[in-house]
């Protein structure tokens, strides 16, 4: 119960509604116990009318008024069990709201590291599959305990009361049926596990099959993805058809036990009704009824054992990930203005789970309004550089300042807000076009996006589907070409109209021509903005202020297109074959 301890905030949160649902559960559970008792004292009064000891007249009398008496209380008993579920089930409903918002929230904070090392299904796992186990203890767990727990309490000294002998008999079978009912929850959740483990091995080999459906049909290997398929669902059966075995012990079994105990009431009572040790026969009824109400809640001990085993397990994969502390951390309070100087003094960055040292002892400075290109071959540390800006990851050693200040020294808002990247693989969200550039800025207009989409040069290609702004884009926008990706997600970055602008080889899937004119507007629009634009091209890279080259992570020519271009070295051999079309 270690683990379960971090939703003590949320009962608290809750506790009004909490102990109001507990006293309903309380109240429904006693107007249901009216019900058996006055079955039999019907049972009793028709004795007593065949015995002649009451009129029939006294005896109908008797009947309605026990009829109304126990049509009065089930009424009661259903409104307040309505109500019960209204109150308990619903602050289960708000504790998985919070929990799924606490985690959530916490995933925002932590650093790509984070989700390099933890798989996405893993982290969508913990949010829904997990926190939705541990709603079953904050709600049913909660409610059927207490429900078990007043029965318990007020009927077993009924019936002891009532008839000792007959009770202990009734009683008897029934711990039996909370330890097998246990047992069997286990089984049951066990494969019901490997049922969910292999839903989502099925669910991303069918996702990877659609998403890559062309390099499949390209490549001619349907029949081995069929073959594959063809095994998973071989697998999917057997794990189903192991947890339909013993889901179905379940009822079979309670139904046994049921009877067991009914059987034994009505042997024993009849023979003590016999024997004269009970006065009614009502006594046998009131006691079936009773078995009848208690198998529930004693199989329940045995499902509520192991919901809380479960729930415990979950929360305690879920507190894993929320004591995660992040590793970039905001640790300055007050916002500020970003002017837009750059610059970075010895900076060497290794990245952890890879252990490459992508910059090594990186050095220069960029004014606030000018535009720096980064060229080099792949893997040489230009991206890096991007991110070590907007502060995805932390400098191994040196520092990164901005407007002179290390960037941990500004607060990560305001650092961020100033910056409008365009990644090297443009993201889009499944949603239309309009929204995914108003990402930049939400109180945009139509005319805003529709300007800035014309700088990014993709306007006329919006403008050609049928419904324009509004075309929905698929799963990472499926809908448009490479170059179009690009150029919304330019878009998205102007809308932003940030200080510093980087731009991650965002413009290598459109034609050169395209690049020009998109090029130019970018002149006009960064004018007084710091831009980095990292290329593998030099016509991006031209008209920079400044050219940085990178090789494995060292700065190995530094200036302006003129300079570099009459110095031997590996800016000059590419712009050469560039020049003369052929690729670098
Ligand atoms: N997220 C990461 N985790 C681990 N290693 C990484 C990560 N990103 C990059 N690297 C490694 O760091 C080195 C520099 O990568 P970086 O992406 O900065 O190069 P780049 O010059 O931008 O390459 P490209 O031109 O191909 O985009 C590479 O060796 C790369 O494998």
């Amino acid at each position: 119960m270690k683990e379960l301890k971090h939703l003590n905030k949320y009962f608290k949160k809750y506790w009004f509604k909490l102990l109001l649902g507990i006293l309903i559960t309380i109240i429904a559970r006693i107007f249901s116990l009216i019900m058996p008792s006055y079955v039999n004292k019907s049972i009793q009064a028709v004795e007593e009318y065949m015995a002649d000891v009451i009129t029939l007249s006294d005896a109908k009398g008797l009947l309605l008024q026990y009829i109304l008496i126990i049509i009065g209380a089930a009424i009661l008993s259903g409104l307040f069990t309505f109500l019960m579920r209204q109150t308990i089930i619903n602050v289960s409903r708000y504790i998985e709201y919070d929990l799924k918002n606490e985690v959530f929230d916490h995933y925002q904070l932590l650093s790509l590291n984070f989700y390099k090392s933890n798989r996405i299904g893993d982290l969508m796992n913990r949010i829904s599959e997990d926190v939705s186990q541990v709603r079953m203890y904050g709600g049913p767990a909660i409610m059927y305990g207490i429900q078990t727990l007043t029965l318990f309490v007020c009927l077993v000294p009924l019936m002891f009361i009532k008839a000792p002998t007959l009770a202990t008999y009734t009683l008897l079978p029934l711990p039996i049926l909370s330890i097998l009912i246990y047992k069997i929850s286990k089984i049951i959740h066990k494969r019901s596990t490997k049922v969910q483990e292999y839903l989502s091995t099925l669910s991303t080999f069918t996702q990877e099959s659609f998403s890559g459906i062309s390099v499949i049909k390209a490549y001619s290997i349907e029949p081995r993805v069929n073959e594959e398929m063809r095994n998973l669902a071989i697998e999917g059966k057997d794990t189903s058809m192991s947890l339909a075995k013993v889901n179905a012990w379940f009822f079979p079994l309670m139904i046994l036990l049921i009877g067991i105990s009914n059987i034994f009431v009505i042997y024993i009572g009849g023979r003590q009704y016999i024997n004269g040790e009970i006065e009614t026969v009502g006594i046998i009824a009131e006691f079936i009824l009773y078995v009848n109400m208690l198998t529930w809640p004693v199989a329940v001990v045995g499902w509520l054992t192991s919901i809380v085993q479960r729930a415990e397990a979950s929360q305690k994969r879920i507190n894993e990930f929320l004591q995660e502390e992040p590793a970039i951390k905001n640790i300055v309070a007050e916002h500020k203005s970003i002017h837009g100087d750059i610059e970075f003094k010895n900076v060497t960055f290794t990245y952890e789970d890879t252990e490459i040292t992508a910059l090594n002892n990186v050095s220069f400075k960029v004014k606030a309004g000018e535009t720096v290109a980064i060229l080099g071959k792949t893997g040489s540390g230009k991206s890096t550089i991007l991110d070590l800006v907007a502060r995805l990851y932390d400098v191994s050693s040196g520092e990164v300042l901005v407007d002179g200040v290390p960037v941990q020294q500004l607060n990560l808002d305001s650092l961020r807000k100033a910056i409008g990247a365009v990644p090297q693989d443009a993201f889009l969200f499944s949603d239309t076009i309009e929204n995914n550039i108003r990402f930049g800025n939400e109180n945009a207009t139509h005319e805003d996006i529709v300007e800035v989409a014309k700088k990014a040069v993709v306007h006329k290609n919006i403008q050609g589907f049928a419904k324009k702004y509004d075309t929905i884009l698929g799963e990472r926008g499926i809908t448009l070409s490479g170059g179009q990706k690009q150029r919304v997600s330019i878009a998205r970055a102007l809308l932003k109209d940030p200080k510093i602008y980087l731009f991650d080889d965002c413009l290598s899937a459109v034609d050169t021509e395209t690049e020009e004119e998109i090029l130019n507007n970018l002149k006009k629009v960064s004018e007084s903005k710091t831009t980095l634009i990292v290329s593998h091209r030099v016509s991006s890279a031209k008209n920079a202020d400044k050219i940085i080259v990178l090789d494995q992570g060292k700065i190995i020519q530094e200036g302006t297109h003129e300079e570099l271009n009459n110095q031997e070295g590996y800016y000059k051999d590419l712009y050469i074959n560039q020049l003369s079309g052929k690729e670098s």
